[in-house]
């Protein structure tokens, strides 16, 4: 398989259609960040944790079927079964659907980086689905550094 090169951009998914197959906690974190950007996500699942269960977001209890990827922009899949990602990810490249598979780079079609936000600046952090611990650190370093200097000049103001 070739190598990766994954593009860095900024995607507007306000009102955009976003699936999430899997209800675990991996599916939870997943949708923790999404629900940040204003998505209208939704979870297929066998079953769903409490978490999901309680937020609010609109979720189907039912095995996972090609036809659900149908009408989404994306989807991250969140099943825990390499086997099932494996036919989800190529169900996913057939219909055009983005793809995203939990702790599978070789799987994804985009991965998601390490985000620090503050009002509309937006700092992304990926290292090519290489090494995720790397992209997290380097987030929280910019994340203190910028901290540190709205303090600075908060300070000025007195
Ligand atoms: C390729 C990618 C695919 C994707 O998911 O898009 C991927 C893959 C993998 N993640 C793994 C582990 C963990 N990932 C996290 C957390 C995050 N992972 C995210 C992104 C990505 N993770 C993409 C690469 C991005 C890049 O380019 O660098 C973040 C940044 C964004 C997000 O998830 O939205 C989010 C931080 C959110 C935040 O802090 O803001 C935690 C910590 C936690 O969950 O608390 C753990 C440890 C606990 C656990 O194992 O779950 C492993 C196993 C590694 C190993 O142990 O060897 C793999 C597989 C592998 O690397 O081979
Ligand atoms: N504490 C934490 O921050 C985290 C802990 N974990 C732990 O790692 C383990 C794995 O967690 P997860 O990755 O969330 O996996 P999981 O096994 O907990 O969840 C898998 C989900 O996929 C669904 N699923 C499976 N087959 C399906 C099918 N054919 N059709 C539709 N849905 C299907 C299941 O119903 C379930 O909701 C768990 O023990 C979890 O607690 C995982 C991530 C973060």
């Amino acid at each position: 398989m070739r190598e990766k090169n994954y593009l860095p951009i900024a995607l507007n998914i306000e009102g955009e259609k976003i699936l999430i197959i899997g209800g675990g906690q991996s599916a939870w974190k997943k949708i923790q960040i999404l629900k940040r950007f204003d998505a209208d996500i939704e979870v297929v699942a066998l079953q769903v944790c409490k978490e999901i269960a309680e937020s609010g977001i609109p979720y189907r209890i039912k095995p996972y079927e090609k036809s659900d990827l149908i009408g989404y922009l994306m989807f991250y899949s969140c099943t825990n079964n390499r086997d099932l990602d494996m036919q989800i990810a190529k169900d996913g490249y057939e219909l055009g659907v983005l793809v995203n598979i939990h702790d599978q780079p070789n799987l994804c079609q985009f991965v998601s980086p390490a985000i620090y936000q503050k009002d509309n600046i937006r700092i992304a952090v990926s290292s090519n689905a290489k090494d995720v611990y790397a992209s997290i650190e380097t987030r929280n370093t910019i994340k203190a550094f910028f901290e540190k200097s709205i303090n600075y000049n908060r300070s000025l103001d007195f």
